[in-house]
């Protein structure tokens, strides 16, 4: 619509205009909009078009979209947050209503935070009553599809599932060249769902909407659960580990989770709804979520077939403006964290070959490594670890002949480890695997004895 400026002040709704896929192209099209402005148009593709979906699993594949449309509406009700939010077309029930509160308010903590927001109160779906008869089972085909993000975790994931013998896709969203380097280098099967952002929202950016952080695995999640019953899979496997249900403390306000899509708590409602919902029959978990990061860690360094080829900073992931030159910026906190995480695990020069520099020894970075540290300052906001696992992971290395003269080393034995609690700095207290997870039963007999080694 010609004349129509993006003011946030003056809107007042946010609507869920309609989703629409086309199994002839493999598009889908995800429409949005604030009052009567232009709409906002999100594309999906799926590729392998075209598709024959008939019966029951047609009408799942457009219950998961619908779910992909209410949820990767994120992106775009962040810019404005208004008061009202309007869905078009059929009305959803209380259960989706629920969900989908959960995920706008908490998934945009980090978000309301740093904006001086409180979402609480605000964020309400609305729903009509009475409850959605039970999803039926679809009968899929026993098949993984594997997220993969470039960065350790999802590398470990697919190679437990390789031992398992699960029959996996290696599966990413968006154009990233790292993430394609990675999958290949798998030499599995792969594939890549395209997804564009409408185009108006960096504009709307550009004339000061709302931004921050918004609940980027959520949608991911949301995106491959809908190309999973397109393509007759029954199973989405994530690689969020147990650290990531853990956000920052911030004095005054509590904890702010940036990674809370990648949690626990969204882990299981996601999970249990698209069952109920979607398709009994289509599992979503992580099969990392016994683990602590420090676990993940020392799984990686198991084995070198990555190191050329991963990558773990978010700099590498901007969809505008620049990406660093090296992998690894070495300057950011999932660098710092990474780079720490490791070290108890791999030989240094194969560590500091990865990175290209040697972080622990730089004083420059002092500043980065006492936020993981949570000494006298909070976790980052970024997908790190938590701080006694930091923690930990220092007081290792400072017992390390190779490591212990290393500036941040050496510091933090001489001025931090004296006020710790030398009990909370065990490593393999660390490593005993959790029982709350998603993994199915049989995969998990397979792999515990593989993840507690
Ligand atoms: C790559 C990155 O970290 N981006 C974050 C950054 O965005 P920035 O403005 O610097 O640039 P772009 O990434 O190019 O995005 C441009 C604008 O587009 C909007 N947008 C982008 C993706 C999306 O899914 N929805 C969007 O609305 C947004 O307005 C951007 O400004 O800062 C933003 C906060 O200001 C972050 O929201 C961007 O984070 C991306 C959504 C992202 O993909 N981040 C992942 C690398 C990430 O953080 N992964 C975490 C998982 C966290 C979680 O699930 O919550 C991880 O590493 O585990
Ligand atoms: N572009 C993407 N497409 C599909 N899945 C993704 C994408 N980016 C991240 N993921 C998935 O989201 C989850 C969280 O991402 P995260 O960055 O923590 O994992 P990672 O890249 O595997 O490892 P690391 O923590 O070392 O960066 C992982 O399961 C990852 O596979």
């Amino acid at each position: 619509m010609t004349g129509w400026t993006f003011s946030r002040e003056s809107i007042r709704a946010f609507r869920f205009v309609r989703n629409t896929f086309d199994a002839a192209t493999g598009v889908a099209q995800l429409v949005y909009a604030f009052d009567d402005g232009p709409e906002l148009i999100e594309t999906i593709t799926v590729p392998g078009a075209p598709f024959a979906l008939q019966g029951e699993r047609a009408a799942a594949a457009q219950r998961a979209l619908r779910l992909l449309h209410l949820l990767a509406g994120v992106s775009y009700y962040k810019a404005a947050v208004p008061r009202e939010i309007v869905i078009e077309g059929d009305p959803i029930d209380v259960d989706t209503a629920l969900l989908l509160e959960s995920f706008y308010v908490n998934g945009l903590g980090e978000f309301a935070y740093r904006n001086g927001l409180h979402l609480h109160d605000r964020i309400k779906f609305p729903h009509a009553a009475g409850a959605t008869p039970a999803a039926p089972q679809l009968g899929l085909r026993e098949h993984a599809l594997v997220a993969i993000g470039g960065g350790k975790d999802s590398l470990v994931s697919i190679e437990a599932l390789r031992t398992a013998g699960v029959e996996q896709t290696v599966t990413w969203i968006g154009g990233s060249q790292l993430i394609k380097a990675c999958a290949e280098r798998t030499g599995l099967p792969t594939l890549n769902l395209g997804r564009s952002l409408a185009p108006q929202l960096f504009e709307f950016n550009r004339q000061g909407a709302l931004n921050g952080h918004i609940p980027v695995t959520g949608v991911n999640s949301a995106i491959m659960l809908f190309a999973a019953i397109v393509l007759d899979a029954d199973q989405v496997v994530f690689s969020n580990e147990r650290s990531a249900s853990y956000g920052s403390l911030i004095e005054g306000t509590g904890e702010v989770n940036h990674q809370w899509s990648k949690g626990w708590a969204w882990e299981q409602a996601l999970g249990d709804h698209v069952q109920s919902h979607v398709a009994a029959d289509l599992r979503y978990y992580s099969l990392l979520r016994p683990l602590s990061e420090l676990a993940v860690a020392r799984q990686f360094a198991k084995s070198d077939r990555y190191d050329a080829h991963f990558s773990s900073c978010n700099r590498n992931f901007h969809l505008l403006g620049e990406r660093p030159a090296m992998r690894w910026c070495g300057v950011c906190p999932k660098c710092h964290f990474v780079f720490l995480a490791l070290a108890p695990f791999m030989p240094k020069p194969r560590l500091v070959g990865i990175f290209g520099r040697n972080l622990l020894d730089d004083p420059q970075q002092v500043g980065g490594y006492d936020a993981l540290l949570e000494y006298q300052d909070h976790k980052p906001f970024e997908c790190v670890g938590e701080g006694r696992e930091s923690r930990a992971a220092m007081a290792a290395l400072a017992g390390r002949p190779e490591w212990r003269e290393d500036a941040l080393v050496e510091r933090f034995a001489r001025e931090i480890r004296p006020q710790l609690d030398p009990h909370e700095l065990d490593v393999a207290a660390l490593m005993v695997l959790d029982d709350a997870h998603r993994v199915p039963a049989a995969l998990w007999e397979r792999l515990r004895a593989h993840f507690a080694a």
